[in-house]
Formats: structure tokens, sequence, C-alpha cells
């Protein structure tokens, strides 16, 4: 029998290549229809066993961040050793690339890759959609986590179908230092009124994707052109998080200077995802971005990429 001693798992960063959201339901969230695509910039977890839970963090953000119960990836592990049964712990080293709080939901990756992680070292036995009811539990955005590639979210984001796509798209992200709190922006979104009086909540029939921005980013990744993937980029929260961050427009205004195809503020912001043709072209959209100084740093990545999974397993007999 071998026993696993230690488990490296791998979660990435997204984008929102489109984002719909509509007047808050009862329990305060907003009904979204949104296509993630999974970038590659990643968080990881190794998890070794331990008597108890505990968290250390290395790499962005890491001083900014609780490593107690606060922590979505100690929450994880809590999460899934209650419905697990057990009493096993965990020490879990955590290494961030995807800066707090900049709308590419870094800590929903870290919860993801945790479950998967502390799953895997305890031997839970549970199945994939057993951890993705964990998952939704936990936030709304850590279901696609999960999942990764490219696929579409409803509900409150948690509730994930894959989307088909083709090729690979470039982007430039351009980060700000500071971070947007994610319930700040639907907050801001609440007061602009954006859906009244003509966006009540959508209908079943509705979210028919085919007559909604979403259909035009689904058909547009089935035909790995990203001339015609720019031309339907959205995001609702971006007059949102523009309001609460007015240097986002400079942002928004410098990627058009730099020549990207197009560009858009991820989820709640403060990032800003810029659509280029290939690789070279990244590279100097990202040089011109780069000598505007209007971001803290500004990051070439790919998508779509996998949703967490394990890099390695070392185990004993
Ligand atoms: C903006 C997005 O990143 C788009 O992908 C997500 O909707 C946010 O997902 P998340 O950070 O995992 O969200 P959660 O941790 O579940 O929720 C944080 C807070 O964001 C607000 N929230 C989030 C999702 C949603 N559909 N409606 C909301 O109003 C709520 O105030 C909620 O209390
Ligand atoms: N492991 C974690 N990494 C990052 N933030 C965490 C983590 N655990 C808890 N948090 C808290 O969650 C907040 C938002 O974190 P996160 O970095 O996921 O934001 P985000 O990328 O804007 O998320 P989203 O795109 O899902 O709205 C942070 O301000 C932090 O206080």
């Amino acid at each position: 029998m071998r026993a696993t001693e230690e488990v490296h798992v791998r979660a990435p960063g997204k984008v929102n290549l489109t984002l719909r959201a509509w007047r808050p339901r009862e329990d305060g969230y907003h009904p979204l229809e949104t296509v993630f695509q999974a970038v590659s910039l990643y968080e990881d977890v190794v998890a070794r066993h331990a008597e108890d839970i505990t968290l250390e963090i290395r790499g962005r953000g890491a001083d900014s961040l609780p490593t107690d119960g606060r922590n979505l990836a100690v929450r994880a592990a809590e999460l899934l050793r209650e419905t697990a049964g057990g009493s096993a712990g965990a020490h879990l080293t955590l290494t961030k690339q995807v800066p707090v709080a900049a709308g590419m939901a870094g800590g929903s990756a870290d919860a993801a890759a945790t479950l998967i992680a502390c799953d895997q070292l305890w031997g839970t036995g549970l199945g994939r959609e057993e951890l993705a009811e964990l998952a939704a539990e936990l936030g709304a955005d850590v279901p696609f986590a999960l999942t990764g590639m490219s696929a579409m979210g409803t509900g409150r984001g948690d509730l994930i179908s894959p989307v088909m796509s083709r090729g690979q798209y470039h982007w430039v992200l351009a980060m700000q230092e500071e971070g947007l709190a994610t319930p700040e922006v639907f907050d801001k979104l609440d007061e602009l009124h954006r859906w009244e009086p003509g966006r009540p909540e959508p209908e079943e029939d509705e979210l028919d994707t085919t007559r909604r921005p979403s259909g035009a980013v689904v058909s547009a990744l089935l035909g790995a052109d990203p001339l015609v993937l720019a031309r339907a980029l959205y995001n609702d929260l971006e007059v949102a998080a523009v309001s609460l961050r007015p240097e986002l427009g400079d942002v928004l205004a410098a990627t058009e200077r730099a020549g990207a195809l197009a560009a858009v503020v991820s989820g709640s912001g403060p990032t800003v995802a810029a659509l280029t043709l290939d690789a070279p072209h990244a590279a100097s959209v990202a040089g011109v971005m780069r000598s505007a100084e209007v971001a803290s740093e500004v990051h070439v990545v790919t998508g779509p990429v996998p949703g967490a999974r394990v890099l390695e397993h070392v185990g004993r007999r």
C-alpha cells in the first residue's frame, strides 16, 4: 500500500470575457451570466500531513493575507474535513501569482487547489461533483477554478457549463497595486441602478445565450479568431469599477493606444485584460503599457488553461 505524503496542486486565475448582472436576489447575490476563461497565472498549493490545518503563504500579496480560518484555503480544508468526517490535518504551502482582490479569483483558485490537494492527501474519495458542491459553498468563483478552460457561469456565477473553445488567446493584464473589494463593486452597481427600469431579473428563456453578449463570445471561441472575440468582450461591472477607481479609464484608454484589439475590466476589477492577436503582438502591447505607467504590473498570459489539477503526488511505501 502506498500512502500519500505530499500533494502539489495548481489552479489558474481567470478573466471574465463577458459578464451581465441583474438586480440582487433576496440573499444579496446578483444573478449573473458570465463567460470565464482560465489564464496562465497560477496558484500552487502543496499539502502535507500535519496535526492541524495550518497555512504558510509565499509570493504575490502574501503579507497582506490572514493565515487563519479567514483564509479561503484554510476554509476549504476545514469544509472538506467536516464533510468527509475525518480528523486529519494538513500543512498547506500556498504560492501566489494572482494578485489579491484583483478580479481574477485568486482566493477562489486557492480554495479549489486546496480542495483537490486535501482530497488526495486524506484519500477522502469524494467525487468531482461533491467537490464542486463544496466549492460553491466557499464562493461563487470557486467552482470555475475547479473546471478551468472556458465556461459559462450562471446563478451566482457558480453554475458552470463548459464552453467549447479553439485556439489560444494572448492577453496583456494591467494590474493595480491596490485591489477592489468585490462586494463594494456590486454595491456600486446597485447604486448606479444599471438594470432599472429595463433590466429585471432574467427569466429562464432570457438566458438563451444566442441573444446575449455571451452568445457572441461562445461563437467567437469556436472560431479561434481573436478579432471576433475582441468585439464580444463586455462587463456590466466595468462601469461600477471605473466609478470607484476612475484611473481605470486611463488604463482602458492606454490599452487602445498600445494597439490592443480590445480591453475589458476583469470581473470586479481592478485588473484590465487586453486581448491581442498573438504572442509577438502581446509582447509589443505589454511594452507600450509598461511605458505608459498606468499599471503597477503588466503581464502577458494565455488562455484557456486547465482548472485545478495535481502536478505531483509524493508517496511512501
Ligand atoms: C465578480 C466575479 O468575480 C465574477 O466572476 C464573481 O461574481 C465574484 O465571485 P466571488 O469573489 O467568489 O464571490 P463570493 O465570495 O461568493 O461573494 C462575495 C460578495 O460579492 C457579491 N456577489 C458575488 C457574486 C454574485 N453573483 N453576486 C454578488 O453580489 C456579494 O456581495 C458577495 O457577498
Ligand atoms: N487565499 C486567499 N487569497 C486571496 N484573498 C483571500 C484569500 N483568502 C481570503 N481572502 C480574502 O478575499 C478577498 C478577495 O480575494 P481574491 O483575491 O480572490 O479577490 P478577487 O480576485 O477580486 O476575487 P473574485 O474575482 O473572485 O471576486 C481578499 O481581499 C482577502 O481578504
